[in-house]
């Protein structure tokens, strides 16, 4: 254990004991102006600044943030050093958490210079009785380092240490997937919406999403570049936040990159099932509750609200968005809601997505995925609301490549040739090759799985053929049809003559 007195050297150690022992005899009064003249004393022969960091600075209830920084960075960098630790577990912490026990001292070095922490605790005065523990016990880290190095320490030194400490919590961090659930209000005569949360442990990485390499390279610097622009969207007052529209038809990863992205960046997954939200007032209060750094999803958003063109011109002439309706197309059962009640519209989801109230949070990603682009009201999906439009397409020689070394662990194989052709004729998603190449045996599997996959490949081809054919006669047969109602008119009409 690296002790304080002992580094502050043996005359300023005696001084201190005398104090401890003088404040038990002394009145407060008597005692504080004793204090003040032995700290002048103290400051003149003490080579040393000292730093106290509380975990509950006077006054506050909370933890200190910055305590919790020191806490995390001394214990994961130097739990060696020290003889005597605490281990516990976070909440939302995915790993035990070590910090050094009270009286415990580390030493760390920073740019040749060292300086010293220690976890300190302060007792209560023995005549005071507190109902509350934080009252009783107030703890501390002391950073302590000779004075001509103030100026590195307190700057770039402390900003290492807390910068540090931030991420080694973030990395620590378990995330979350929250979704909406209605429940019965306190008298039990009212549904209302609110966050439930399951650990997010989706696999889904960066590295086993198969799609186009630059693609994927690109949106993977468009959210490194979302993270670390802070200050960007505070120098243009554009909110921090960032939309992204993927589509492209069933089964082509579209969730899988949600989860990628969320894995990507540590981010919890808020997944909002809009058509369980009963008014833009439910709406307003389940955005207000998303936390920082959070990925907002709305899956299937032309099915969750109705702004397809085919209502529009049902509605004739209501073209005011504004007025449209959120309904439901799913029934759910569950919480009761039908149609006439689910009063999301669209202007209270865009008051949200880049209104005023978009601000509220930071650091926010919303997703919306659907399978019919051409549907959704252009409103909805115009750039500066979903910033970024990635298509997410049927499988393509490139991808199935990335496919088969996740599910398969190959990077070649005789049949690829054959499959690499048979991707340039038809449209198959990656889950159906996906679905193809999961082993089915032990033995021979990458072989096995290489078929199963060139036979769904040619049923594929032959489907699509046969379509092709099917469309070629109904067409051939509509041109006969109209030839013959031409002909029938023109008979007509010279029997009328
Ligand atoms: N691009 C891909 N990369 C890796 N795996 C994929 C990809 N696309 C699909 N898969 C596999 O197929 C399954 C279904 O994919 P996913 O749910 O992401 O499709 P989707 O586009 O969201 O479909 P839907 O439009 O029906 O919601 C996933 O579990 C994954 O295993
Ligand atoms: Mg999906």
């Amino acid at each position: 254990m690296v002790g304080f007195l002992d580094q502050l050297g043996p005359g300023i150690g005696t001084l201190l004991l005398i104090m401890s022992t003088l404040d038990r005899i002394f009145p407060d009064q008597l005692m504080f102006n004793i204090n003040k003249f032995f700290q002048k004393i103290l400051n003149i022969f003490n080579p040393y600044v000292e730093i106290t960091f509380e975990e509950f600075p006077s006054g506050s209830y909370t933890r200190s943030k910055v305590y919790s920084a020191v806490e995390t960075y001394l214990g994961t960098n130097f739990y060696l050093q020290a003889e005597r630790l605490n281990a516990s577990i976070a909440k939302g912490s995915r790993c035990v958490a070590l910090s050094m026990d009270d009286y415990e001292g580390v030493n760390d070095v920073y740019e040749g210079i060292k300086v010293s922490w220690m976890r300190s605790k302060s007792l209560p005065k023995s005549n005071v009785i507190s109902l509350n523990a934080r009252e009783e016990e107030r703890r501390s880290y002391v950073l302590a380092f000779r004075k001509g190095h103030r100026e590195v320490i307190t700057g770039p030194y402390l900003s290492h240490v807390l910068s540090e400490g931030k991420s080694i919590a973030k990395r620590n961090r378990r995330q979350k997937l929250y979704t909406n659930v209605s429940r019965d209000d306190d008298w039990g005569d009212e549904k209302k919406t609110m966050w439930r949360s399951v650990v997010f442990e989706h696999p889904s990485t960066f590295d086993t999403l198969a799609m186009d390499a630059k693609k994927k390279r690109d949106i993977m610097d468009d959210l490194i570049a979302f993270t670390k622009g802070k200050e960007y969207y505070k120098q243009i007052g554009k909110a921090w936040k960032r939309g992204y529209l993927l589509y492209g038809p069933p089964g082509t990863g579209k969730s899988t990159m949600i989860a990628a992205m969320a894995n990507f960046l540590h981010y919890d997954v808020y997944d909002l099932e809009l058509t369980s939200v009963k008014d833009n007032t439910e709406l307003r209060k389940l955005m207000m509750e998303i936390s920082k750094r959070a990925i907002l999803v709305i899956e299937d958003i032309d099915c969750s609200l109705d702004i397809t063109g085919k209502r529009k011109k049902n509605k004739g002439d209501e073209n005011d968005l504004k007025e449209i309706i959120a309904r439901k197309v799913r029934k759910d059962n569950e919480n009761g809601y039908n149609d006439e009640n689910s009063k999301v519209t669209l202007s209270g989801l865009l008051n949200f997505i880049d209104g005023l109230w978009s601000a509220c949070g930071g650091e926010r990603i919303i997703v919306f995925t659907t399978n019919y682009i051409e549907k959704l009201d252009g409103a909805l999906i115009r750039r500066g609301r979903m910033d970024k439009h990635i298509e997410m397409s049927y499988c393509c020689f490139e991808t199935f490549k990335v496919l088969a070394k996740n599910y398969l662990k190959v990077e070649s194989h005789k049949a690829f040739e054959q499959i690499r052709l048979l991707f340039q004729e038809i449209d198959i998603s990656p889950a159906d090759v996906a679905e193809n190449l999961m082993e089915k045996s032990a033995e021979n599997s990458v072989d096995e799985c290489m078929e199963n996959l060139i036979k769904a490949l040619h049923k594929a081809k032959s489907k699509k053929e046969k379509e092709i054919a099917e469309k070629r006669s109904s067409k051939g047969l509509m041109r006969i049809r109209s030839v013959f109602s031409r002909m029938n008119r023109i008979i007509d009409n010279k029997n009328v003559d």
